[in-house]
């Protein structure tokens, strides 16, 4: 029999977010998620990341600020266009900003701050899984536009690492396959 925990692991896929709704980790649920998701290896204990919850208002109003960047910067953007960058927020009910935070010129390099942030998303998308919620790790234009870094209220040196939207899948998810690992495992020396 598979370990459960590998089991667990194993399982976990990744929902679109038009496809999560209603019910999302309460309060409490969050809390543990969080908690699960600083459980990373963090060289140098810099602690690189924090947190952003965006529940109602917050995606409404982050919705709301894509669609005006985006209607500044594309003049002749469609009605449809601007729509779709206003909902980007809409379906999943709680969306958690990873903030990187980056200390420049440090002796642990910036990858390696940034490796622990991802690290987290990860983290934060497995501990979704366990409680039965499901999760998409997004980015896209948003995550390193400025004028949603100031939206946010990220310092010079914070960056998004991943708008994580959680919730409940409204449908069955398609699951893709996996790499197989014996393609991609070699031995040195050989
Ligand atoms: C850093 C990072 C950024 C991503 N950004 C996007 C994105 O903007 N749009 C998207 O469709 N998928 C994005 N993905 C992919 C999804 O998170 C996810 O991996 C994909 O939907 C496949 O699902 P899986 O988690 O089951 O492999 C990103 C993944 C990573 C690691």
């Amino acid at each position: 029999m598979e370990n459960p925990l590998i089991a667990l692991l194993r399982q976990r896929h990744s929902v679109p977010s038009r496809q999560l709704r209603e019910p999302a980790p309460d309060a409490g649920q969050l809390q543990q998620m969080l908690q699960t998701a600083v459980h990373v290896p963090d060289h140098g204990r810099l602690a690189p990341w924090r947190f952003i919850e965006l529940r109602d208002e917050g995606r409404r109003q982050l919705g709301q600020a894509l669609a005006d960047i985006f209607r500044r910067e594309h003049t002749d953007a469609t009605e449809a266009a601007l729509e779709k960058e206003s909902t980007r927020f809409s379906f999943a009910p709680l969306v958690v900003v990873v903030v990187g935070r980056i200390t420049p010129g440090h002796k642990v390099p910036v990858i390696e701050q940034q490796l622990s942030a991802g690290c987290v998303c990860l983290q934060l998308l497995q501990a979704a899984h366990a409680l039965g919620f499901a999760a998409q790790w997004l980015t896209g234009w948003a995550a390193y536009h400025p004028d949603i870094h100031a939206t946010l209220g990220l310092s010079a040196d914070e960056q998004v690492i991943g708008f994580v939207h959680i919730g409940t899948p409204a449908a069955e998810a398609v699951v893709r396959p996996r790499p197989d690992v014996a393609a991609l495992l070699s031995r040195w020396p050989a």
